[in-house]
């Protein structure tokens, strides 16, 4: 015994005996014992259609061969007795299997629920601090007011000092976001974590938002009080910087400096491995009004613009930012009470806390970075002459040298979506993930040769 199979010993008629009714006892092993008992046959019960003795039933059609049900090949014989083995071997298993449907119900429930278990403890997402899957917690500690519709929020996650990896890979990355829970509402929107300065902690969060009126979640985030949980998820990877790349101009409009911001970071910090790389990046920054970048410099490009003042520029600004822009004899009566001394280098108006940031990263880097800040109030736009000239007038040579030099050079572009519309065309919804779609707007006419595009 012990050296047959295990299925061998189950088609064993001893073995079988004790789940077979009379007449599957009887075709199972009358058909094994020919000769001592005649197949089929039981004695308290006549033998039914299904336990029919083999010489009965009809034979198979073998082609044009006339069968007789009684001059019958060896094989045939064994291959249906194979054919019943099997059948009341399925017999046995069913009966089986209803005997003990609660055992085995308990068992696969038992197991299904280990398994979720041990998954869940070994799970390397649950310590971490921000969780791509879930939202977790984290505690509004302050708040620095940008100007009268921004403000910076800065968020310590709860508990403190865990697993921070995936943020840290995060910033070495590129462009990413989390998702922010409205929590009345349970409804939530990105936003661009703005990179840590020197002594912020891994496990804290700075997001600048601007309040949108009537806006859902950036109202919940511009009143909440000190101490208030905000839920976050992610993060979500937006844009992966190319290591090779040599070359970034940030086309950022509002709250789109953060995106520009984080840029800066990865640039900086993780694009230098290299010994000849230092990435360049240049930063333009459109604000309709000056509150948002007091004290940074206006550059000389965007100043005294020949086309500046008139009703073409405020129309671009009405397309950038989706609202409609003052016509130009109301210009000075509608200015916001704010803008009185909105001079940037007027000395009674402190530098705003991100011009601050943009400066100092200036400072440090000054080679390879440069920023221009653009001000719709102050008739400076960022207009395609102006992009034009960054990107090269002699675009096709240029890029040609380039290419043959294998530099990777990025436009990007962040902002309200009227602003990156109006710059290189809208993104697409299909089926259900957000694409690309084909560059249109300023950038499709002047068609920069060797740059790609990426809107935000
Ligand atoms: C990847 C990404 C990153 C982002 N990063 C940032 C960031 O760093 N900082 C930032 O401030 N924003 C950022 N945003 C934008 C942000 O996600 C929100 O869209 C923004 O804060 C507005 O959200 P809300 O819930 O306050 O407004 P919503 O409630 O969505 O309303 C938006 C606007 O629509 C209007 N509105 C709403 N409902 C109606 C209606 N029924 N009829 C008419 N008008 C209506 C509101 O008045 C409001 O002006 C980012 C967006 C993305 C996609």
């Amino acid at each position: 015994m012990q050296s047959i199979s295990w299925r061998r010993r189950c088609l064993q008629p001893s073995y079988l005996k004790g789940f077979l009714n009379n007449s599957q006892r009887d075709v199972l092993l009358g058909s094994r014992n020919f000769a001592s008992r005649p197949p089929g046959f039981s004695a308290s019960k006549p033998p039914s259609a299904k336990a029919r003795p083999f010489k009965d039933r009809p034979a198979p059609v073998d082609g044009n061969k006339p069968s007789s049900g009684r001059h019958k090949s060896a094989n045939e014989s064994n291959t249906r007795e194979t054919i019943y083995i099997e059948e009341t071997l399925f017999t046995v298993a069913r009966r089986w299997f209803r005997r003990r449907s609660v055992k085995v119900l308990v068992f696969s429930l038992s197991a299904y629920l280990g398994y979720t278990l041990y998954n869940w403890q070994t799970d390397p997402h649950r310590s971490l601090i921000l969780n791509p899957r879930f939202f977790t917690p984290f505690i509004f500690e302050k708040r620095d007011k940008v100007s009268s519709s921004s403000c910076i929020l800065n968020l310590k996650s709860v508990p403190a000092g865990q697993n921070a990896d995936n943020i840290n890979e995060a910033w070495e990355t590129g462009v990413w976001s989390v998702l922010v829970m409205q929590p009345e509402l349970q409804i939530a929107r990105a936003y661009t974590p703005l990179p840590p300065r020197d002594g912020d902690e891994p496990e804290q969060l700075r997001l600048f938002v601007r309040q949108e009126p009537n806006g859902e979640v950036s109202t919940f985030l511009s009143t909440i009080y000190r101490g208030t949980l905000v839920h976050c998820r992610g993060p979500h990877i937006e844009y992966e910087i190319p290591a090779d790349v040599d070359e970034i101009l940030f086309i950022a409009g509002g709250t789109g400096i953060a995106p520009a911001l984080q840029v800066a970071h990865t640039l900086f910090n993780y694009r230098t491995a290299l010994p000849d790389q230092s990435p360049k990046l240049r930063i333009l920054w459109a604000n309709r009004r000056r509150e948002d970048s007091y004290q940074g410099p206006v550059s000389n490009s965007s100043q005294h613009f020949p086309e500046t003042g008139n009703s073409k520029f405020q129309s671009i600004s009405a397309a950038w930012f989706g609202k409609p822009a003052p016509k130009p004899e109301e210009t000075p009566a509608t200015k916001p009470e704010s803008t009185s001394n909105n001079d940037a280098t007027n000395p009674l108006q402190p530098q705003t806390i991100l011009v601050e940031e943009l400066e100092a990263l200036k400072s440090h880097h000054p080679d390879q970075l440069e920023i221009d800040y653009f001000v719709d109030e102050e008739d400076s736009y960022v207009t395609e002459n102006i992009l034009r000239r960054y990107l090269g007038s002699n675009n096709e040579e240029q890029s040609d040298h380039d290419l043959a030099a294998r530099k990777k050079k990025v436009i990007l572009i962040s902002g309200p979506d009227g602003f990156v519309n109006y710059y290189a065309g809208p993104k697409y919804w299909r089926n259900g993930v957000e694409v690309q779609g084909p560059v249109e707007g300023v950038l499709r006419k002047i068609d920069p040769k060797g740059w790609e595009i990426w809107k935000l």
